[in-house]
């Protein structure tokens, strides 16, 4: 499902003149199969942002491959990234980046309005994903009447309307107490189950992390593998 080789990318920093390559990523290689959970643990700074961008064509590589679906998405043209990403990605952010002055029926509802989908349509599978993570009761609430979890939830929610196989999540759980933590990712491992969605979730936080089949640690710029999952 995605396949990266030899990922290189560095950042230049400092005035113009007096400028500085910082490598961030040097040669990272990795494997992600279908209905797989894979967490990319690492330090602040590490680079693991770096290479969630590159892997949903946000930025281009220096050099190296990113197949996803069997696509080799560094040669898309902009436009066409916007819709390969729509296509095959959904995104969970850490502070939920939902839109305030829409309640949770439509920030779930809002990707099918950009995809053109017909409002008859749209209403029965935003309702129908609503009751699968538990929001139906409050789809009517805008973020600031939801709790942290709740605010989640919508956002899973909106990463998953479009039927994309992909979920790249951001930390995830990085706003939320422990205890909501836990039915978030409860509701990760579940979805995986359930659907067959594949994960890839990044993260600093081991817990997180102990949730998917695979573990891989970003460290001086190349992925190291390591750890075991375990049910939450
Ligand atoms: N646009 C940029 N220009 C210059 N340097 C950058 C840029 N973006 C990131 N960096 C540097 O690249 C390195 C990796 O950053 P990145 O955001 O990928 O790390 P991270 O592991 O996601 O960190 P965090 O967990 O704090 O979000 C850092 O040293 C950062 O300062």
């Amino acid at each position: 499902m995605i396949k990266i080789r030899g990922l290189h990318h560095h950042f230049k920093i400092g005035k113009k003149g007096d400028q500085r390559e910082v490598p961030v990523l040097k040669g990272v290689t990795l494997e992600v199969g279908k209905g797989e959970i894979v967490a990319i643990l690492g330090k602040s700074g590490s680079g693991k942002s770096t290479l969630l961008h590159i892997l949903a064509g946000f930025m281009l590589p220096e050099t190296g491959s990113v197949m996803v679906n069997g696509k080799e998405t560094s040669i898309l043209k902009e436009a066409d990234q916007a819709d390969f990403r729509l296509e095959n990605f959904g995104f969970i952010f850490q502070n939920f980046q939902l839109m305030p002055g829409l309640s949770a029926f439509e920030n779930v509802e809002l990707p099918l309005k950009i995809k053109g989908m017909d409002e008859k349509e749209r209403k029965i599978k935003v309702g129908e994903l609503l009751e699968k993570v538990g929001l139906h009761q409050v789809s009517g609430h805008y973020p600031n009447e939801l709790s942290g979890g709740q605010q989640q939830r919508v956002s899973i929610a909106r990463a998953l309307i479009t039927d994309a196989p992909i979920i790249l999540a951001d930390e995830p759980t990085g706003s939320l107490d422990s205890e909501t933590e836990k039915e978030i990712l409860l509701l990760i491992q579940s979805l995986n189950k359930k659907l067959g969605l594949t994960f890839v979730i990044i993260t600093h936080d081991e817990e997180v992390a102990a949730v998917a089949d695979r573990q891989y640690r970003l460290h001086d710029g190349e992925l190291v593998k390591g750890g075991q999952r375990y049910a939450v």
